[in-house]
């Protein structure tokens, strides 16, 4: 059996994500000795070679004080701009301890957007290789100054297992107040969880969704949801408090260690399986779904019955058999306007009618996961 602290004496790289509730202080301000702290424990892991990105959190809580703010706003305009206000002060402080061990912090701040379409996604690949392959501390944060009620992750413990994900990481770290998952609220008498095999360890743990003065955003709802996320594309998971970060980088056993499960895949497209804002929804026969499920062929309009909702050319689609049920997401080349005159066709009228653009699949294969055994 695998000890989280093998996976993390061996780690090549990490992903960090570090709350909010760990990192500011009851009354909105930035808490600069966990801060620090945080960053000292980080170092440890950087020093033995091994790469960091740390995905904080804390910048709407943090903007609270200076725009004197007693608590978190409803109204996402002024979450908006507590983030604005709040991220750069947390950069600032990144950015000075940080370099107390010569180390230099790159901003990365991304909206779900760009972890969907094909070329943002590459770019933001792009980027943090770069940004790690000149040394550097990326410290990545959702977008929250730009990011709408519709397109927010809305909490970074999932951004975080996207971005273990996206960078092909060998483990995911997630900090918290709390130092490890308890089979019931840890204020009600939970008894903590040492290990997670699999979803069945998780059958009686009640997770509850508020954190302390419901700074944090998910409890440890999302934070179980991440581990599942990164487990299942065979990145191992621990989840421990911030406090903790210290022993858990020297190799001490503390926390909760989700075990990796399954295989590693392709990482572009586990954000549709997991987290997609689906647009609308393709209802096809029977033949489609043998050939996009289980021959994992490219969706064509021919098996297609009939397309419902309102969606443009790339947004996410949910595919779905004759008696409604989902068997696939993907991104459909077509919208929902261009769909009707298209449908029950093959490919070859289509493009003698309407042109050569007209032959592509609604879905392609590369753009489509199958959902069996993912939900
Ligand atoms: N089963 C559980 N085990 C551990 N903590 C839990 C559980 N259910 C709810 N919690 C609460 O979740 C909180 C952590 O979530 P959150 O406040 O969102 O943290 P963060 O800001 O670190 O993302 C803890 O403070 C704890 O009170
Ligand atoms: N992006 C937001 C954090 C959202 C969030 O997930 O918070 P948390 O539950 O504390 O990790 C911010 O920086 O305030």
């Amino acid at each position: 059996m695998i000890s989280s602290a093998a996976q993390l004496l061996g780690a090549r790289r990490v992903v960090v994500k570090v709350g909010s509730s760990s990192l500011t202080t009851l009354d909105g301000g930035i808490n600069l000795e966990a801060l620090t702290a945080l960053v000292h424990a980080c170092q440890q892991l950087r020093e033995r070679g091994t790469e960091l990105v740390l995905v904080s959190s804390g910048a709407i809580a943090a903007g609270l004080a200076p725009l004197g703010l007693r608590t978190r706003p409803a109204d996402l305009a002024t979450q908006q701009a507590a983030a604005a206000v709040g991220q750069g002060l947390l950069l600032a402080h990144y950015t000075r301890v940080f370099a107390e061990h010569r180390a230099t912090v790159a901003q990365v701040l991304l909206t779900v957007d760009d972890l969907i379409r094909r070329t943002t996604y590459t770019n933001a690949l792009r980027s943090l290789e770069k940004l790690l392959a000149l040394g550097t501390v990326p410290v990545v944060n959702e977008n929250d100054a730009v990011a709408t009620a519709e397109i927010r992750f809305g909490d970074n413990d999932r951004l975080a297992a996207l971005t273990a994900n996206l960078l092909h990481a060998d483990a995911l770290i997630l900090l918290s107040d709390v130092d490890a998952l308890y089979d019931g609220p840890p204020d009600t008498g939970g008894q903590p969880v040492a290990r997670v095999r699999g979803p069945e360890d998780l059958n009686g743990v009640t997770l509850g969704r508020r954190g302390r003065a419901g700074v944090g955003t998910g409890g440890m709802v999302t934070k179980v949801e991440a581990a599942q996320i990164a487990t299942s594309h065979g990145i191992p998971a621990m989840l421990t408090s911030a406090a903790n970060a210290p022993a858990l980088f020297a190799g001490e056993q503390v926390g909760t260690f989700f075990e990796a499960r399954g295989r590693r895949r392709g990482a572009r497209l586990a954000w549709l399986a997991h987290l997609a804002h689906v647009k609308g929804r393709l209802i096809i026969d029977e033949g489609a779904v043998q050939a996009v499920v289980r021959g994992r062929r490219s969706l064509l309009p021919a098996g297609i019955l009939r397309a419902e909702g309102d969606f443009e050319a790339s947004d996410v689609v949910e595919i779905c058999d004759a008696a409604g049920a989902v068997r696939a997401r993907g991104l459909s080349a077509f919208s929902s306007e261009e769909l009707p005159q298209m449908l029950g066709r093959s490919t070859t009228e289509l493009g003698a009618d309407l042109g050569p653009d007209y032959e592509r699949p609604i879905v392609h294969t590369d753009d489509m996961v199958r959902l069996e055994g993912t939900l």
